[in-house]
């Protein structure tokens, strides 16, 4: 097959994405059009697609119509009706959805539509949805450990300064995150490694650490000197961690497997750390304007088991922190259960530990990803 011209890369990209997010109101759409009729996979596809294309990307009618029922192949003649349908009634389908349950009209699962308003109510819930149905910017971090980033990218007019080393750009510049002068990483990651405040010289564990953007924070905090552990459970994702940390020139990491709920014996000994940052698995609730398919694959019961093993997970690491020293435990979700829930309980079953502060960073408020981050101290 030819290879797509940039632009229609660019167009494609953007139908499938857009097509994906607003699925429940196509399809809210598609169903009004055709009485609720059955339709086959592939026509329904087609009907979200060609409608997509009609009242959310703008895309010129004929041109919309045309090339849709072209793709339709046997069922071109019902595709063509419905669209042209669409067409003709598009003030009236569009006043019509805006009566719709948020569920619909932001197109989210109706489960976590009424999680969510029991969590944070009407106004939060709808802001979340509606910032979630927004394409995401693309930020990069400068990269403090190579000597050249800032004045590299303080040349690059296509970068736009946001303050805290990072930086908003319309597309992700290779070259500069090939040279490692920069990651590319939401503004919200770096709260958790800040907030851990790493000093040069100490011992840190990074204990749930792939593909590292994190790490590489920590390192440039501790100006590359000092240790840090940084493991992962999955030796897949360790490739990527250990490619990103030689990259970025961080040489104070030494990079291991580790499952945290494993007997394993851990691969730094009896070794006790300073801080520990566990940026554990999650379901990525505050990441859902980012990750399209958060929405369509979460389930209801994940809540609870996620906050489980994030429990687990806490426990066993804490053998490794030193008395007085401090952990970070983070997630880029913004449920309760999973942030301040887990805390709450790790905090009942060890009195030997105290939370010193915890930040939920929502992003309709603060335009960032989600992300949740609770630092907690050990007694001496
Ligand atoms: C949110 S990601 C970490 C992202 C990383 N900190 C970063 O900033 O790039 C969570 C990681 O936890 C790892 N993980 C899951 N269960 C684990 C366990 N039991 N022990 C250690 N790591 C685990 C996953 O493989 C995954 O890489």
């Amino acid at each position: 097959m030819a290879a797509l011209s940039p632009p229609n890369a660019a167009f494609l990209h953007d139908i499938v994405l857009t097509t994906l997010r607003n699925v429940t109101l196509l399809d809210f759409w598609a169903d009004h059009l055709t009485g609720g009729k059955h339709l086959d996979h592939r026509t329904r596809w087609l009907l979200r697609i060609g409608l997509c294309q009609l009242f959310l990307l703008g895309v010129p009618s004929h041109a919309a119509v045309n090339e849709t029922v072209a793709a339709a192949g046997r069922s071109g003649a019902l595709v063509n009706a419905v669209l042209r349908r669409a067409g003709r009634e598009e003030a009236a389908l569009r006043s019509m959805s805006e009566e719709q349950p948020l569920s619909v009209r932001y197109s989210h699962p109706e489960f976590l539509v009424r999680r969510w308003i029991k969590i944070m109510g009407k106004a939060k819930t709808e802001a979340l949805c509606q910032w979630n149905q927004e394409p995401p910017s693309t930020y990069v971090r400068l990269n403090g450990l190579h000597e050249e980033a800032s004045t590299r990218l303080a040349q690059m007019p296509e970068l736009e300064d946001l303050g805290d080393g990072f930086y908003r750009c319309e597309a992700a510049p290779r070259e500069a995150l090939k040279q490692g002068l920069c990651y590319a990483q939401d503004p919200s990651t770096a709260h958790a490694p800040r907030m851990l405040a790493p000093k040069p010289g100490e011992m840190v564990l990074d204990a749930c650490a792939a593909p590292g953007g994190k790490t590489t924070l920590l390192a440039e905090l501790m100006c590359n000197e000092g240790r840090i552990y940084a493991c992962d459970a999955s030796s897949v994702r360790l490739a990527r961690l250990r490619d990103n940390l030689t990259r970025l020139k961080v040489r104070i990491a030494q990079v291991n497997a580790f499952d945290l709920l494993s007997d394993a014996t851990p691969p730094f000994g009896d070794l006790q750390f300073d801080r520990i940052l566990l940026d554990v698995p999650c379901s990525n609730s505050g990441v859902m304007r980012r990750r399209i398919d958060v929405r369509w694959r979460l389930q209801e019961a994940e809540f609870a088991s996620l906050a489980e093993t994030q429990k687990s997970i806490v426990e066993s690491a804490l053998r490794f922190l030193k008395p007085g020293g401090s952990l970070v435990y983070s997630t880029c979700s913004i449920d309760p259960e999973e942030n301040q829930g887990v805390v709450k309980a790790v905090l009942a079953s060890h009195p030997e530990m105290e939370m010193l502060e915890s930040r939920l960073v929502f992003p309709p408020k603060d335009e960032t990803d989600g992300a949740f981050a609770a630092r907690l101290v050990k007694h001496a």
